[in-house]
């Protein structure tokens, strides 16, 4: 899998042909070795050109050959061979040249790339450390703190940028193999101990130390408990004092340790599981590859609150045209002056001019009569979203989309009440829109796939990580969250703080805890929301409301919080207190834990001590939980769709892999047996006993999170 051909009479053009992204597969190491060797034998070869098939270098080691057994030559000795070959060896990088691709470049004794490709070592992002000599040689070229900065946050950079950090020698307008072969050429004879990067001196610079400290300091507060950052900072530390062989023991030692742990394999499940949600697939059979999607090359978006702003932006700045809505001049005003900011401060980071041509500001619907698809992001109300809907289809073309933004509303409801049910589904945005990753792609029972395909494409478009659920209250994310939110609650009334949950979640790997999050989302949301589906009444008893509703234990602490006017980060005050409204240090606030003593004595609730093991076991578990459920229900299609929806769109860490993963990975008789326990002490909450799914799938004796789809199928045959 590498093709070898002798070019311009004198140059031996090695391709690596390993598409699509010419991973360095066993099979592609052996074919650069016998290349190698053959071109350092041929008396007529006097230079060595590498370059990847289709105009892409090379996207690293094959990651799937991680989860095996590793066979064929290994990556450090090749690198080496072609470092320490006589011969002068050029990286003609177009596309990427990424981990151990960037990693056999470094090996070479120069590096051409055009001015398309882009360069990284993103092995961080997968749990492992460029352990292919690329913490070595890296600091050697570019220096300690460039390197570090790259290597721990594994950023991919442009040609024009390697070029200015020193990693490749020129930066080509057209083919870069055609570059790669002239520089070559012109350096056949000239002396290869100075380019390379193994023979330099360990990378002195004034306080070395300090800087790999603080360098340290910043990844353990950014990366809460991920081990990988960690690790390619002591391997870059070892660049900086130890000769190279030992620094390259090091770096072998410390990539030991991470290729065998479980953060690794949760990372690289998520990359995997990441490209599948894209595979997209139907009840009916319908999928990603047997369904075609329109083109959209205009959209309407309905609302120009937050959620309708960000998706504004995140429309033209794919280069859709955009004609925006709203109801109320003023309102239609502040909307325009927002995402004209937003667009201008974009492009000026860019540094091009802000697409401000494709949006068209109105507050009338008949300038949607030529649109593809219309979002609708209008306040979180079932009647309005309806009237909107109805109206949209007396200006609408008849085949154009209407999506609604709805976070958890029944889309078919929806769909009813317009003369297209087929075009007609949900996009799920999380806020803010042009920023989260996420998009729930909602499919109704009457939504047609190229309705679904349509939208799932558009979200690919403008960069969004999109995954097709299943219609039900809440769809995947905030029907989990429900339950999530739920148990953090309990633990209030049950003794802890809010500080104490938080800090357990903060631990486990979590940017925030959820009542920082809630802060930030703002409490009355839910309060809403509780209100319209008929928990808040006006038969609940103001003095000491009711927790048992519906059937089931009720945690009133959220309600009565907004009864005083705390509705988090906006109003000052929340589960935290706030310096100002909208300000966004969270402190501790103790008129809180006063309420909170106070609501216990009134419900004569005896407080006991909540470890941070059972903050992380309800809270997980119950998101688990439903997970299954979701998958016994057909919402979502696979337990990595759910994995996805949980890393991108609310924060899971990603080296826990997702929720799923994470269940799979403590063991399914575990999460079961915990989950009886805490049923057995809750009898009240139904969403603590352990599902169907799960137990089914610890009667067949937890098989891998790879082959639940069979196990789920089998299990619905039987229902
Ligand atoms: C020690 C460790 C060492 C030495 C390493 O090198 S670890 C690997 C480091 N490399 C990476 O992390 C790069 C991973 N890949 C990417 O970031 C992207 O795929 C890309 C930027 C290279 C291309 O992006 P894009 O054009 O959007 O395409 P996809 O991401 O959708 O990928 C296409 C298919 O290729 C598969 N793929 C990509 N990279 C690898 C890889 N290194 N090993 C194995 N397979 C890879 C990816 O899964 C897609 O597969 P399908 O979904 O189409 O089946």
């Amino acid at each position: 899998m590498a093709r070898y051909a002798r070019v311009k009479g004198s140059i031996a053009l090695i391709t690596l042909t390993n598409p699509p992204v010419n991973a360095l597969s066993a099979a592609v190491r052996r074919g650069i070795m016998e290349s190698v060797s053959r071109a350092l034998k041929d008396e007529q070869v006097k230079a060595v050109v590498f370059c990847g098939e289709n105009e892409k270098f090379c996207g690293g080691a094959d990651i799937k050959e991680f989860s095996g057994s590793m066979s064929g030559p290994p990556l450090v000795p090749l690198i080496h061979s072609i470092e320490a070959g006589e011969k002068p060896m050029v990286a003609a990088i177009e596309g990427v040249a990424l981990g151990g691709g960037l990693e056999l470049a470094l090996g070479c004794h120069y590096r051409v790339a055009n001015t398309k490709a882009c360069l990284g070592l993103p092995e961080v992002t997968l749990g492992l450390l460029p352990a292919a000599g690329g913490t070595q040689r890296l600091p050697r070229l570019i220096g300690i703190p460039a390197a570090l900065e790259l290597i721990t946050t594994g950023r991919h950079v442009s040609a024009q940028e390697a070029l200015q950090l020193g990693i490749v020698d020129q930066v080509a307008q057209g083919s870069a193999v055609q570059a790669a072969m002239e520089l070559a050429l012109s350096v056949i004879g000239q002396p290869l101990n100075p380019r390379r990067l193994s023979l330099r001196a360990p990378v002195w610079a004034p306080d070395v130390d300090g800087v790999c400290d603080a360098a340290l300091a910043q990844v353990k507060q950014r990366s809460r408990g991920a081990m990988a950052p960690v690790a390619c900072v002591q391997a870059v530390r070892a660049a900086a004092m130890l000769p190279y062989s030992k620094g390259m023991e090091r770096e072998r030692q410390l990539m030991d340790t991470l290729f065998r742990s479980g953060q690794a394999q949760a990372m690289q499940y998520a990359f995997f599981a990441q490209r599948n949600a894209g595979k997209w697939s139907l009840p009916n059979g319908s999928q990603w590859n047997n369904t075609r999607a329109r083109d959209v090359q205009r959209a309407g978006v309905i609302g120009l609150g937050t959620m309708g702003r960000g998706i504004a932006v995140s429309l033209v700045k794919a280069g859709i045209s955009v004609v925006a809505i709203e109801t109320d001049a003023k309102q239609l005003e502040s909307g325009k002056k927002a995402v004209t900011a937003m667009l201008q401060r974009d492009a000026q980071r860019r540094g091009v001019s802000p697409p401000l041509h494709l949006l068209t500001f109105t507050l009338s619907f008949h300038q949607l009569r030529d649109v593809d698809l219309v979002i609708e992001a209008v306040f979180e109300d079932m009647n309005l979203k309806k009237r909107v809907f109805s109206d949209l289809c007396k200006v609408l073309r008849a085949n154009s989309l209407i999506c609604t933004n709805t976070s958890g509303l029944n889309v078919d409801e929806l769909a009813a009440v317009t003369d297209r049910q087929p075009l007609v589904v949900g996009m799920h945005f999380f806020a803010p829109a042009h920023v989260m990753k996420l998009l729930e792609v909602v499919y109704g029972a009457r939504s047609s796939p190229e309705a679904v395909a349509t939208a799932m494409a558009l979200g690919k478009r403008i960069e969004k990580v999109c995954v097709a659920v299943g219609n039900c209250s809440g769809f995947v994310g905030n029907r989990m969250l429900k339950l999530y939110l739920d148990q953090s609650v309990y633990m209030l009334e049950e003794g802890a703080t809010p500080e104490q949950v938080d800090q357990a979640l903060e631990e486990f790997g979590f940017a925030m805890g959820i009542f920082k999050v809630s802060d930030l989302s703002g409490l009355d949301v839910g309060w809403r929301v509780r209100k319209a589906s008929g928990l808040i009444g006006p038969d609940v008893d103001p003095v000491k409301p009711s927790r048992w509703r519906l059937g089931r234990r009720y945690c009133p602490l959220p309600d009565m919080l907004c009864q005083q006017g705390r509705f988090g980060q906006k109003t000052g005050r929340g589960w935290y207190l706030y310096d100002s409204p909208g300000s966004k240090e969270a402190k501790s606030d103790p008129e809180i834990q006063t309420f909170l003593e106070d609501y216990r004595r009134k419900y004569g609730i005896i407080p006991r001590r909540i470890t941070s093991q059972e903050v992380i076991e309800r809270c997980a578990f119950a998101l688990a939980n439903e997970g299954f459920r979701i998958l016994e229900d057909r919402i979502a299609a696979s337990p990595e769709d759910i994995d996805v929806i949980y890393l991108f769109g609310y924060g899971w860490p990603r080296h826990r892999g997702g929720p799923m993963f994470y269940a799979s990975q403590v063991g399914l008789s575990v999460v079961l047996e915990k989950l009886e326990h805490y049923h057995r002490i809750h009898p009240d909450v139904p969403s603590l006993e352990p599902s169907r799914l799960l137990r089914r799938l610890v009667a067949e004796g937890s098989p891998p999170i790879q082959q639940w789809k069979s196990h789920i199928k089998n299990l619905r045959s039987h229902l």
